[in-house]
């Protein structure tokens, strides 16, 4: 996927609704299993079997349950229908809804009569059966005798699977074709043919389908904004595939970001992206969030492939820093590195120029940012070949660290942090707990790299248990020390960055600071280039936090 024009940042620049979609199980009594938002207290069952739970008569629609579409299909109306339902009926079908080539599909209608397929199958299993029975319904016949696999005409990895996860797609596809031909009344023409493209189906779903989110952000109304220090989770309700958004790569630094709205997926650029670069977006993990080794494991275990992003094929000064210890030399800013974080950096050093004396030539300082130069020093040396960048040698000035000492010295501080994290778990924070872990900061402080992530996880953790005991001026003071190392980690506009923004100003509004225009503005500007003018609608408290600061002033 790649830009066809020059795209400003900010833009949108895909919106698709899904091909097939379908609720996660732990969300089914939660969230409208069409739309997947919150479920109201007066939720709207399937009229046919009451099994899917709907926030809407919209929703109940759109999902057509057996009789309705029977119904509809027949342009009769079921006798218990409101006027006004029934005028919004005529409106879903004149645009084609349960018309065969529509836009939507009856997407619960043949797991209607008792059924139930998603209480009992796995999601993926039951998102093929939605993605074939959309296809019937859109031929407009009751038959299947063609190229399964190429309905959808994804990538799929089905060589790369182990024995037992091709065995486990393999009965899931008899399962599944026997459900259809027996339940749905379809016909699959050559079984076992069918059997073997509904294999790949499954691995091509498995590959390319998403996860919808949403974020989980409590009422703020009655709350003291200082409450709203940790709140801002993402939950999965759904998984769905979408045609197009399917060929976006992922990268570990991606340039586009994917968010939704009910059911519908929405791709924004988080950047200028110059007419044909390649449009990426993140499957998971980023660069900032976790080392190199641990994304690269990650995408491996999860999608079977092995990332080759710019962000782990180039040397970037987060993934030096993310896990480094610090240099026993004073003053020095060099980062230490163990031999697994070691040998991923040097391998990409190599990978992007190839051998020290080809680097010499290319100038290499030139290439690089500042902070790796700072931090890095050796890697333009004939000495890192002689072992200056070793595992345990500062990268700037060679210097010794014993990082297995410092590991065992890091273990006992943790678990004050541990104790720490289970005092703010049941609420009540002891101030021994309190002081114990201002002790563990400083240990980590001594041992591990300045911008080490871990230090920024526990400052966090501090600055919460702060707000818990009421000593704001110390929650913001450890709030501020977390976000200026997650800068370093992230670009200072990413959207983590944006999250901590919110802890920060909610912390000063609480104090009864004004917010300066500049840092409300900075938080707007981050919100806005992930999610443009939707920001408002998925974080509601960006709005009530403007409110605040306009009545702090
Ligand atoms: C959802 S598909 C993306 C579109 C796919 N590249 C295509 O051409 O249809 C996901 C697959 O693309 C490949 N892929 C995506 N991002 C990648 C990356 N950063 N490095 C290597 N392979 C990647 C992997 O094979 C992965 O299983």
């Amino acid at each position: 996927m790649a830009s066809l024009s020059d795209i400003p940042q900010a833009t949108l620049i895909h919106k698709e609704d899904p091909y097939a979609a379908i609720i996660l199980k732990q969300c089914r009594d939660t969230h409208c299993h069409f739309c997947f938002n919150e479920l109201p207290a007066d939720t709207v069952p399937c009229t046919s079997c009451s099994v899917p739970l709907y926030c809407s008569v919209q929703c109940q629609l759109q999902a057509g349950g057996y009789d309705l579409c029977n119904h509809l299909r027949r342009c009769e109306f079921p006798e218990n229908l409101s006027d006004e339902l029934e005028d919004y009926v005529r409106q879903v079908t004149s645009v084609g809804i349960f018309s065969s080539n529509n836009e939507h599909s009856a997407e619960h209608r043949h797991e209607c009569q008792g059924v139930h397929w998603p209480a009992v199958l796995p999601s993926d299993i039951v998102l093929a059966s939605r993605v074939m029975m959309r296809y019937t319904q859109q031929q407009g016949h009751c038959s299947v005798d063609f190229n399964i696999h190429g309905i959808l005409d994804l990538c799929h990895n089905y060589g790369k699977l182990s024995p037992e996860s091709k065995l486990e797609l393999h009965i899931y596809s008899i399962i599944l074709s026997y459900c259809l031909e027996h339940i749905c009344e379809l016909k699959l023409l050559r079984s076992a043919v069918i059997a073997s493209q509904i294999v790949i189906l499954l691995s091509q779903i498995r590959v390319n389908s998403m996860a919808i989110v949403r974020m989980k952000i409590p009422d703020l109304k009655g709350r003291l904004d200082h409450d709203i220090t940790s709140t801002v989770e993402q939950v999965r309700v759904g998984q769905a595939v979408y045609a197009v958004g399917s060929f976006f790569n992922h990268s570990c630094q991606p340039n586009v970001h994917a968010y939704f709205l009910s059911r519908t997926l929405y791709v924004r650029a988080t950047e200028f992206v110059a007419t044909g670069h390649e449009l990426e977006l993140s499957y998971g993990p980023q660069v900032g969030q976790c080392a190199c080794k641990d994304r690269q494991q990650l995408l491996k275990d999860r999608y079977l492939f092995i990332c080759q992003c710019s962000g782990c094929a180039r040397l970037n000064p987060s993934d030096l820093f993310i896990s480094a210890y610090r240099c026993t030399k004073p003053n020095c800013y060099g980062v230490v590195l163990d031999s697994c974080v070691a040998k991923y950096e040097k391998q990409k050093l190599n990978n992007s120029c190839g051998t020290l004396e080809t680097r010499r030539t290319l100038k290499q300082a030139d290439m690089l940012d500042d902070d790796i130069k700072k931090v890095a020093h050796h890697l333009f040396r004939q000495t890192c070949q002689n072992g200056q960048c070793e595992p345990g040698r500062c990268w700037s000035c060679g210097s010794y660290h014993d990082i297995e000492a410092s590991r065992a010295t890091i273990v006992k501080a943790e678990i004050c942090v541990s104790r720490l994290q289970e005092a703010i778990a049941s609420n009540g924070v002891p101030f021994t707990a309190l002081l114990d872990a201002l002790k563990s900061i400083d240990i980590l402080r001594m041992h591990l790299h300045p911008y080490n992530k871990r230090i920024a996880e526990v400052e966090d953790n501090v600055a919460q248990a702060f707000c818990l005991v009421g000593d704001l001026q110390a929650a913001l003071d450890h709030c501020r020390a977390s976000v200026e190392i997650l800068e370093k980690l992230y670009d200072p506009n990413h959207i983590v960055i944006g999250n901590e923004l919110i802890k920060l100003v909610s912390v000063q509004l609480s104090m009864g600071h004004h917010i300066a225009a500049d840092d409300m503005d900075r938080l707007a500007a981050i919100f806005s280039r992930y999610y443009g003018s939707h920001a408002d609608i998925i974080f509601p408290h960006l709005q009530y936090l403007k409110q605040r600061n306009l009545q702090t002033s």
